[in-house]
């Protein structure tokens, strides 16, 4: 609970896993001995302005995630395990009609990032009070180029400009429902929510994340993974031997 509102949260966990090229849904898959399904609804679970999370799976998979990722972790405030779509946005949609009544905070979130921080969540629940939409992203790194078919390089935009959007995305229930419903009527697919927000003209704020939260995609995520929860007392110790020798 946050001021009175009713934060409900939707893993989208229903998607084929293709790039991963494993035979086994991705988040099912474990990184340092715990599925990544897991590793992602424990930190919704643990954020306390959370009311409820909403888990979509695919269909031939919602008994499975029910019995072996919220039984067997035991979390408390998974209300639901839904079927998915064909698409993420189909996913999403299902999710969004499973909500609790009292939902007026709805944050939706990949169940492939599982290295997302409590702090992020907080700071997207704020953000939907503050701003009424939002986003968590970061500054891309790279210098992005518009590349043609033909693998000509059109234009270089302003890389000051440009952020990787990343989840959770967030809104009132109102408005993300309004959204949905206008993009279905339009036939209109997305690669992410706030697009369905923002082609209706509303403004939705980006919000600083961190570089962590990684979509697990392809196989080398899970290395990255696997490094990111083992490696990090490494470093920090190593971080302070150096400044120790200074
Ligand atoms: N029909 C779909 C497609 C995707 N997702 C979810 O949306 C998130 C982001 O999608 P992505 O990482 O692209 O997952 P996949 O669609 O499974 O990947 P791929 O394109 O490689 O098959 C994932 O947590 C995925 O499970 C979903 O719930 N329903
Ligand atoms: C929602 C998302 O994770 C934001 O980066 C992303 O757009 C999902 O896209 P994908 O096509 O399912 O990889």
């Amino acid at each position: 609970m946050y001021k009175n509102n009713y934060v409900s949260v939707i893993i989208a966990a229903a998607g084929m896993s293709n790039r991963m090229r494993s035979s086994v849904n991705k988040q099912f898959i474990s990184i340092a001995n715990k599925p990544i399904l897991a590793r992602t609804l424990e930190k919704f679970e643990e954020c306390n302005y959370v009311d409820e999370i909403v888990v979509v799976a695919k269909e031939d998979e919602v008994d499975y995630c029910r019995r072996e990722i919220v039984k067997r972790f035991n979390f408390k405030k998974v209300n639901k395990v839904v079927k998915g779509g064909k698409e993420r946005q189909d996913s999403v949609y299902n999710g969004l009609l499973a909500l609790n009544e009292r939902a007026n905070i709805v944050l939706i979130h990949d169940g492939a990032r599982p290295f997302i921080k409590i702090e992020n969540i907080k700071d997207s629940i704020e953000g939907v009070v503050k701003y009424g939409a939002c986003v968590v992203g970061v500054p891309v790194k790279d210098t992005i180029k518009l590349v043609e078919k033909n693998e000509n390089i059109s234009s270089t935009p302003d890389r000051s400009k440009i952020w990787a959007a990343q989840t959770p995305q967030s809104f009132w229930k109102d408005t993300i429902m309004e959204a949905y419903k206008c993009a279905i009527e339009d036939d209109f697919v997305g690669t992410d929510d706030s697009m369905l927000v923002e082609r209706l003209g509303i403004c939705v704020k980006m919000i600083m994340g961190n570089y962590e939260n990684i979509k697990i995609t392809t196989p080398e995520d899970l290395i990255v993974g696997e490094s990111l929860l083992k490696d990090k007392e490494i470093i920090l110790n190593r971080r302070e031997f150096i400044f120790q020798s200074r």
